[in-house]
């Protein structure tokens, strides 16, 4: 049995299980923006800038010429935009009840793979995914200026979130040790290589199409604004800029799944597409708006599309990949057991802070460790009811090898965190943390938390495993021979 639980060191993007690659909210869009999946610093970075700003904020007249451009092509809000402790964000000029209006925009106005495609460098733009292709138009308009139709827009854009993609060495020495450190250097191998491939195979052979030159950080750039701020969940519009409606925060209090956005039409003869942002709850007039991004995604995924976590158990998760080793003598089998129950040779268990272990976890794991005596479960005779043996106990030496293994990971995966909960704690408890700190020390609590869980979780069972039932009795008793006491019944 292979037993990681962390992502492989990335090199290729075959090994990265990132997250489900997607803009503001939602998840499992089908769009291809989904990639394949210190020391300790106690206090000397709590206050280098103000909490929740990652941004410097656009000057007065940037924002008045994205006004005066919105309002040119008819976008009327009920918000004012304004300077919030996330940034820029969206206040209501007056009441708004629930699912009212915050703000429509008309499709002239998006930026999605339609627009590349009538733009200039569409027609190179063809075969490239839509999050490249998109990036290289940002690129290509910012790279025009003032000849630029979307210069006011690209204008107000952020320079940069507080993503982890956009951290120096010195701030990810912070994660050290997480499976977030793993996936944000995974991630950001992918876009290396993105960019390598489209910078040989599109931007150099078309050198005229392209005269401004992008750097890899110009990419990026272009990269985590679609990933922070794109509409998911939009159909064939998926991986959408919609200006002023990106400007939207998320809220940790709206909990809510309803969806706040959709496109449409106005009035009933009207071919004309809008984007329409409503309120989710009620707003008074002078709060701020918010939405729920994803109610699904776990703090390390908030952290790496956004920049931002949320003081929320339910948030923090730790992934543990299991696999069935090519080189164990039963691998056939295992693999067929494995895939006739959905799963395959590696399988993905994301485990909750708080949450019972998924339910599919044990038996997987039973299963690639089932060796020995214990091997007759695996003939083809058992193939059916195999995996509902496998729900249960099989044998004490299967039972306390997996509690073994899974404890033994669990200390290796604490071992490699420079410091303790109770350390990190005492570095939230200062408060007005750097916001990249704030990140690094919830994420590292958060993990350790739950490694820590695990191991309590499998220690318990290795108390239980002499009073445990295993697959013998078990069947035994089913065919009548044992008594209620355990004692086996011999014929008198
Ligand atoms: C869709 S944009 C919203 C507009 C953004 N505030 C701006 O000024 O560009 C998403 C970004 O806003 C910021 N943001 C949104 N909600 C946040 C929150 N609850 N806490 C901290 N930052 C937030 C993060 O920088 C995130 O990447």
């Amino acid at each position: 049995m292979v037993l990681s639980l962390h992502f492989p060191p990335s090199t290729s993007t075959d090994h990265l299980r990132l997250f489900r690659f997607v803009s503001p909210t939602g998840k499992n869009n089908k769009t291809d923006f989904q990639l394949p999946r210190r020391r300790f610093l106690p206090t000397s970075r709590t206050t280098k800038s103000p909490p929740l700003r990652a941004q410097s904020l656009p000057s007065a007249s940037t924002i008045e010429s994205f006004w005066q451009w919105l309002a040119k092509r008819d976008v009327v809000p009920s918000v004012n935009f304004e300077a919030v402790p996330e940034g820029m964000g969206l206040v209501a000029r007056e009441d708004l009840g629930k699912g009212e209006l915050v703000v429509e925009v008309p499709k002239s106005l998006w930026i999605n793979n339609d627009s590349v495609m009538a733009s200039g460098i569409g027609s190179v733009c063809g075969g490239l995914k839509p999050w490249v292709s998109i990036s290289l138009f940002l690129l290509t308009e910012k790279g025009k200026g003032i000849k630029s139709d979307w210069k006011p827009y690209l204008d107000i854009l952020p320079e940069v979130t507080d993503s982890p993609l956009f951290w120096s060495e010195e701030d990810l020495l912070e994660i050290k040790g997480t499976q977030l450190l793993q996936t944000t250097l995974g991630l950001k191998e992918y876009i290396k290589f993105e960019f390598q491939r489209v910078e040989e195979d599109v931007i150099l052979p078309n050198k005229h199409m392209f005269p401004s030159t992008f750097s890899l950080p110009d990419f990026f750039w272009a990269f985590g604004i679609l990933r922070s701020r794109a509409f998911p969940r939009l159909g064939d519009y998926d991986l959408s800029l919609i200006p002023l409606a990106d400007f939207i925060n998320h809220g940790s209090g709206i909990t809510t799944r309803y969806c706040p956005w959709e496109i449409g039409t106005k009035g009933i003869f009207s071919q004309k597409l809008f984007f329409s942002l409503k309120t989710p709850v009620y707003v008074k007039a002078g709060d701020q708006v918010f939405i729920q991004y994803d109610l699904d995604k776990s703090n390390a995924e908030l952290a790496l599309d956004y920049g931002f976590i949320e003081n929320n158990p339910n948030r923090n998760t730790y992934t543990l990949t299991l696999e069935i080793a090519e080189s164990d003598p039963f691998y056939d089998d295992k693999l067929d057991i494995a895939e006739s129950n959905g799963m395959g040779k590696t399988a993905y268990f994301d485990i909750v802070l708080g949450q019972p272990l998924p339910t599919q976890m044990l038996p997987y794991l039973r299963l690639a460790a089932l060796g020995g005596t214990d091997a007759f479960l695996l003939e083809s005779i058992f193939r059916k009811p195999v995996w509902d043996h496998l729900e249960l106990p099989v044998s004490q030496s299967n039972e306390e090898f997996i509690c073994k293994v899974i404890r033994k990971a669990c200390e290796s995966a604490l071992s490699a965190h420079q410091t303790t909960i109770e350390q990190d704690e005492r570095i939230m408890e200062q408060g007005n943390l750097d916001p990249r700190l704030g990140i690094a020390v919830g994420i590292r609590i958060g993990e350790k938390k739950i490694l820590k869980m695990i191991d309590g979780i499998f220690q318990d069972r290795e108390l239980e495993l002499d009073i445990l039932e295993y697959y013998q009795e078990r069947r035994l008793k089913d065919l009548g021979l044992v008594g209620e006491q355990g004692e086996i019944i011999f014929w008198e």
